[in-house]
């Protein structure tokens, strides 16, 4: 197989790409309020794969793990049950044949720690958490476990903890300005341009802790109206009650495991109780005791809650487009039919689409990390899981043998010196809900060109958008991939309609 392509003039290899430092089309800057940022090094063609990176951990979502196997993420073929091995410990993993449970035996080492976290984090706490807040400890678990067998500290603030002052988080709680002023972003200075390792992501955890700093009530600013500073701030405040309370259950699993002769489960916060068990609290309520409660978080705590903050800034989740004959059977059919009729029979035909995402895992990618968001991205991700040789002949040519292995493909035109884009929400939704969305979880306001151009042409936008997207309205396959490089036809990533011309110009939109 060839992973050589070309670009009129160039020709660059898989190895190129998946290297940052010297790759042929991208470099990593750092702007102000944004942090690191990808740049265009030249004019990159649309269609064009700039780069590809495999995943640092990954995990099966929680509630497909009887459908993939916990190595390989190959889901189950029918023909092939019997053969599936459930791990004899926690009962938790599945594995698709003794190879890949051998396999994990050797890479993952589940067999050691994560194995037993992972048994007790299913008998104790499990169903005190949303689901996307499960697969984030199942990714915690296994990022500690991995950094245990590598003999690796346990450090993940950056600067490393021991040349922060004696409680971190006070002293964050005291330094931090006190004013009713929009909270600073995250200080990226400390960090690597290029992430080699999980504390060299960005987290939030210091405005988390300024927010909080300044806890009395404020009274809105206009009558009747909550301002907008006001309104972050609760969620913020409830989010960081969140984020504690799920730290100190990932404490509570791996402590014994790391401090020997640790006297077991300390309880230090309001949130857990003696037997180890989430007070039921209503998360909508303003928190009133979260000063207090992130001062007594110890060294190790805060080091956990810094972890956890990481991931869920930079974690991605594993979407697959449901084709039989990429997947043999769509996750939900089977997970669906075998509820409702105790079988895993299905009435589709093979390869039906099923003009439905799946999410069939998360992981943590360092390098793609560096991406930015926009609300019309010039780039976007393809999941090798994804990729049906049948309809991307192109982008078939760059498959690794890692099926979670994501490329970054430009959907437009890029011309040299320009932020490249991906997103971290469905486009299809409204302006005001976006800005939501990406104020409340990642913490910026967004004011990309979309955003910008909506408040003052949101016909010129919508066409914009609409005719650069599927046209198939059943269809949630988003903006169109260009079928190879140059072209002006576009694919659907899930209906696979293919559209053509793209348009050419997005005038001030890039
Ligand atoms: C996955 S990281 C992206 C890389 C990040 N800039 C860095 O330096 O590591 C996500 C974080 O980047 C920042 N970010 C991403 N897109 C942004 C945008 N359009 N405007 C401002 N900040 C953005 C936010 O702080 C967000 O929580």
């Amino acid at each position: 197989m060839s992973y050589e392509y070309f670009d009129n003039s160039d020709r660059f290899t898989l190895y190129d790409i998946q290297d940052i430092e010297y790759n042929p089309w991208i470099e990593v800057k750092t702007i102000a309020n944004k942090g690191r940022c990808i740049y265009s090094k030249k004019f990159i063609p649309k269609g064009t794969i700039i780069f590809k990176d495999i995943p640092h951990s990954a995990i099966v979502d929680n509630q497909y793990k009887k459908n993939i196997c916990n190595t390989c993420f190959k889901l189950f073929l029918e023909s092939n049950r019997h053969n599936i091995i459930t791990c004899p410990s926690c009962g938790e993993v599945n594995y698709c044949s003794e190879y890949c449970k051998q396999f994990s035996k050797i890479d993952t080492r589940h067999f050691e720690l994560e194995c037993k976290w992972i048994h007790e984090f299913s008998i104790s706490y499990k169903y005190q958490l949303s689901e996307d807040d499960r697969n984030i400890v199942l990714l915690i678990l296994k990022i500690l476990a991995r950094r245990i067998y590598e003999k690796k500290p346990l450090v993940f603030h950056n600067p490393p903890i021991s040349s922060l002052p004696d409680n971190a988080a006070s002293s964050a709680l005291n330094e931090t300005n006190s004013s009713n002023e929009e909270i600073s972003f995250s200080n990226v200075e400390n960090l690597p341009m290029i992430p080699n390792e999980v504390q060299d992501l960005i987290d939030h955890l210091d405005e988390y802790l300024a927010n909080i700093k300044n806890s009395n009530e404020q009274e809105p600013k206009e009558q009747g109206k909550e301002n907008e500073l006001l309104k972050y701030s609760k969620i913020w405040k409830n989010d960081l009650k969140k984020l504690i309370n799920t730290s100190l259950i990932i404490r509570n699993l791996v402590i014994d495991s790391i401090e020997e002769g640790h006297p077991n489960k300390i309880i230090n916060s309001g949130f857990i109780d003696s037997e180890g068990d989430s007070e039921m609290t209503d998360f909508n309520e303003e928190p009133k005791d979260i000063k207090e409660i992130v001062e007594r978080l110890t060294d190790f705590d805060l080091n956990i809650l810094r972890l956890l903050c990481k991931i869920r800034s930079n974690y991605f989740g594993l979407w697959h487009t449901g084709y039989k004959s990429n997947l043999n059977k769509p996750i939900f059919e089977i997970t669906e039919t075998m509820k409702e009729e105790g079988n895993n029979e299905t009435t589709k035909k093979d390869d039906e689409p099923t003009n439905q995402y799946m999410w069939c895992g998360s992981a943590v990618y360092l390098k793609l990390s560096l991406f930015n968001h926009g609300c019309f991205p010039n780039c976007t991700t393809l999941l090798e899981y994804n990729i049906n040789h049948n309809d991307y002949s192109y982008y078939q040519g760059f498959e690794s043998d890692n099926r979670l292995s994501i490329s970054i493909i430009t959907l437009r035109d890029v011309p040299q010196n320009s932020e490249l884009l991906i997103t971290y929400i469905p486009l299809n939704q409204k302006g005001h809900e976006r800005y939501h969305n990406l104020k409340s979880n990642w913490m910026f306001p967004c004011d990309c060109l979309r955003c910008f151009h909506e408040k003052t042409n949101p016909e010129l936008t919508e066409k914009i958008f609409n005719d650069s997207s599927c046209k198939n309205s059943k269809c949630s396959g988003g903006l169109l991939l260009p079928i190879e490089p140059n072209s002006n036809e576009g694919i659907c990533r899930v209906c696979k309609t293919i559209s053509a011309p793209l348009p050419q110009s997005f005038g001030p939109l890039i």
